[in-house]
């Protein structure tokens, strides 16, 4: 029996998790997936009862697992404490020992939502634009690390951005592949964007030349265009179609992710993928714990509900239950439900629901 271990996490975390595990549950009765469910703490849950926010038992969950579903880590009440224990270390730390070097950002606008979004209707109607983030490198992992006193008595931060090779092939390598998916399921040629900034960073220079060898080499049939980080977070407001699969580092993708899930409507729409070289995954909303509406019942559930999705299709290759749960969001988003996050003040036959009551309508359209 497959098992799934669910990390509901923070803030609104817990609100969304009922949620994707309701619906997980569905399917898994529905299609006879056979999986078995377990739950553990991560992030500030983890630090109030355990004292570490990825506790040895839930790593080892997580390690005997098949997949992993994440709600979402941190909040204010745990901002103030030691730096090395905080819960998003929790979250660095899990997607570095299950080795996660591969998160898929997926920013599909539902045409439902076009309005929702603050972009024209014709920038974004059909989008549907994959980002390739390496997810257990770069500057958010690099050492040294932390803050100083210099001589003179004034405080220095520092982090420091460091990409092997081996690291930036194994991505470019995911890149590529997905692109040629893409291609071959759309009939569109494929192509990718590396976001860079090489003309100042010695760590995406390197980057940049080992993607052109890389497609080079094996990947004639793709083709390969750069971008600066800076330039890539224009264009994706100005003309975010122009882009199939980009492709950059750990907080490059992180901010351009953010941004792409706004052509979407909402962030609350953005699932993601987080795997390894095994297809092992650990999937989660792009977004963060919301401490800002958590408890309130206003939480889009949809990112999460969406994750499950990605974790039936990528982890378990189960395309059908996959399919039914995106076909039944659809349907709800047909029928004019909202959440606040995703309603549209101007557009009539519009019904603002809570997190529950999107779960729940989510729940009837599979039975
Ligand atoms: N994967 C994770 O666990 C992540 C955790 N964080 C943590 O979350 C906390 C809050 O971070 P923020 O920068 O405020 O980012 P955030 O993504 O939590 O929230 C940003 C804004 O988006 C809204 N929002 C986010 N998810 C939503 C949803 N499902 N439905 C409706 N609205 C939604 C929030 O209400 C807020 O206004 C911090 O402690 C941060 O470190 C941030 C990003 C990712
Ligand atoms: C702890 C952060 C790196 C989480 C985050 O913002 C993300 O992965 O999108
Ligand atoms: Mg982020």
């Amino acid at each position: 029996m497959a098992t799934v271990l669910t990390l509901a996490g923070d803030g609104i975390g817990p609100e969304i998790m009922t949620q994707a595990v309701a619906v997980l549950e569905a399917v898994n009765d529905k299609f006879d997936l056979g999986l078995s469910l377990e739950t553990a703490d991560i992030g500030g849950i983890a630090i109030d009862n355990a004292g570490v926010p990825l506790p040895d038992e839930t790593l080892a969950k997580a390690r005997a697992a098949d997949a992993v579903l994440l709600g979402a880590v941190g909040g204010p009440k745990w901002d103030g404490i030691e730096r090395s224990i905080r819960p998003e270390r929790g979250l660095l730390k899990i997607r570095s020992e299950l080795g996660l070097f591969a998160n898929l950002r997926v920013a599909k606008l539902y045409p439902q939502l076009a309005n929702a979004s603050s972009l024209k209707p014709e920038i974004i109607s059909g989008l549907d634009l994959l980002i390739v983030r390496e997810l257990t490198g770069g500057i958010y992992f690099g050492e040294p690390r932390g803050i100083r006193t210099l001589d003179n008595g004034e405080q220095q931060g520092y982090n420091t951005m460091v990409y092997k090779t081996s690291e930036i092939e194994r991505i470019g390598k995911v890149a590529f592949d997905l692109a040629q998916v893409r291609a071959k399921a759309n009939g569109t040629p494929a192509k990718v964007c590396s976001v860079d900034k090489a003309n100042v960073l010695e760590v995406t220079e390197l980057w940049k030349q080992t993607m052109i060898k890389l497609q080079q080499a094996d990947y004639s049939d793709v083709d390969l265009s750069h971008m600066y980080a800076d330039n890539a977070c224009m264009q994706l407001v100005k003309n975010p179609k122009q882009f199939d699969v980009m492709v950059t580092g750990n907080m490059f993708g992180d901010i351009l992710s953010d941004e792409a899930a706004m052509l979407t409507g909402s962030i609350g729409m953005l699932p993601s993928a987080s795997l390894d070289e095994h297809g092992k995954g650990m999937y989660e909303p792009c977004h963060g714990s919301a401490p800002d509406i958590a408890g309130q019942d206003k939480a889009n559930p949809l990112a999460t509900i969406l994750s499950v999705a990605m974790m039936l299709r990528y982890t378990f290759k189960h395309e059908a239950s996959a399919a039914a749960i995106e076909q039944a969001v659809s349907d709800v988003l047909d029928d004019g439900l909202r959440t606040g996050d995703i309603m549209d003040a101007d557009e009539t036959g519009l019904t603002l629901v809570g997190c529950k009551q999107m779960g729940e309508a989510v729940l009837a359209k599979l039975s």
